[in-house]
């Protein structure tokens, strides 16, 4: 630590240096902390295990109105796994590094995706519990396994639980993206998960013949339409989007070829063929009408499909300024000059599993001028931004607590 270095960036980099990176996250020592920090600041401490050994950390803020709807921050603690030989900095030491205008960069899996905002929550609400004003409504942290995976064991089976119910939700702040300009985006919808695997069956026999109804051949116009609409939705996204930036593809259906299996030898033409394509549906088609055309795809040309998560649907939480809350929300960063951006989150968070329970959530990160390194090497953080966001979050947080 150099003598400069604020507390709450020393707090942020120790959760960093938690390996929670799949496939073997330490949950456990991750539970550790997050309950420490939480008795450390004066929160009320709690972890349960809706799947065992997948603990999800609740900290309480109590209210003076404990009855009312209480306002829940969502952070998932699992990070994505790395490439070390393509970091210049070892993923979990957390290195803080000057850079030339005097800031500092702090390296590690997981400071953008999603640590970071975890540890603004924990870092503003401290700063509210010593300021010794009460608010009106609970606060919940939830710190949830498993979202990079899927979220079945993580937030999927929490909402589930009496535990949750028990929080009596009314908003939830979930995981956004941090911003590339000035502007911050607002996630207020997903793209559905729809990943499909493709199976054909054909005849099989020597590798020198001309064989007639291969499995390949079944596959080949499957893969062709597919690649097709890729190419379709990729000319729109590239009409849509401002020069080099990204935020708008949950406008669009994307669309990759992602696995492909099958075959035993060079010289034996495979008699079962699978491809998988990992897409996601933009909510603004019919998304049983988008099923429907892959069914007929799959049936037209003899190939067996499996939806891997067919319950996945849509959610959006309108930016409906007649809910209390989110006019709060859209106050609070108007009076803060954040000029925001609302967009549909081209990826699926754990957000979508708390809507479904008729809870409005927004995705949000008040980070600033940052390059976007979710999943990506040396993923980092500003730590002037950091610390930003810890006083927007302060605000969102106070005001939201008292609606
Ligand atoms: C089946 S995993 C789904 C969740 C994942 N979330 C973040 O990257 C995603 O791929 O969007
Ligand atoms: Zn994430
Ligand atoms: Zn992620």
């Amino acid at each position: 630590m150099t003598l400069s270095e604020p507390e709450s960036v020393t707090r942020f980099r120790r959760f960093l240096q938690i390996n929670t990176m799949h496939p073997n996250p330490d949950y456990y020592a991750c539970a550790k902390f997050l309950v420490d920090q939480g008795a450390e600041i004066g929160l009320v401490t709690k972890t349960v295990e809706p799947v065992k050994g997948k603990p999800v950390v609740i900290l309480k803020l109590e209210g003076e109105s404990p009855s009312e709807k209480s306002l829940l921050l969502s952070c998932h603690t699992d990070v994505v796994p790395v490439f070390p030989e393509f970091w210049t900095h070892e993923p979990f030491a957390a290195d803080r590094v000057q850079t030339d205008t005097g800031d500092f960069k702090i390296f590690a899996r997981g400071s953008q995706d999603m640590k970071v905002t975890g540890s603004m929550y924990l870092e503003a609400l401290r700063l509210i519990v010593d300021s010794g004003k009460k608010l009106k409504r609970n606060v919940y942290v939830v710190f949830a396994p498993d979202e990079e995976i899927g979220g079945a064991d993580g937030v999927k089976a929490f909402v589930e639980t009496d535990d949750f119910k028990e929080l009596n939700a009314g908003f939830d702040l979930d995981e956004g993206l941090p911003s590339a300009d000035h502007r911050s985006t607002v996630l207020y919808a997903e793209r559905t998960l729809s990943q499909v695997v493709f199976t054909a069956n054909g005849n099989t026999g020597h590798g020198s013949q001309f064989i007639e109804g291969t499995a390949i051949e079944k596959l080949l116009p499957v893969i062709n339409e597919l690649m097709a609409l890729r190419e379709k939705e990729k000319i729109k996204l590239d009409a849509l989007n401002d020069e080099g930036s990204n935020v708008r593809s949950g406008e669009v259906t994307s669309v990759n070829l992602t696995q492909i299996g099958g075959g035993k030898q060079p010289n034996v033409v495979p008699a079962t063929y699978s491809v998988t394509f990992d897409i996601r549906v933009t909510p603004n088609i019919d998304l049983e009408e988008f099923r429907s055309w892959l069914r007929d795809l799959a049936a037209k040309n003899d190939v067996d499909m499996q939806i891997l998560a067919p319950d996945e649907g849509r959610t959006i939480t309108k930016l409906d300024r007649s809910n209390p809350f989110i006019n709060t929300f859209l106050t609070v960063l108007e009076s803060k000059e954040i000029q925001i951006e609302p967009i549909i989150c081209p990826g699926a968070t754990d957000a979508r599993f708390v809507r479904l329970k008729g809870v409005p959530a927004l995705g949000f990160n008040p980070m600033r001028h940052q390059k976007l390194l979710a999943h990506d090497h040396d993923e980092h953080v500003l730590e002037s931004e950091y610390l930003y966001g810890i006083g927007i979050y302060q605000s969102l947080i106070e005001e939201l607590a008292n609606v």
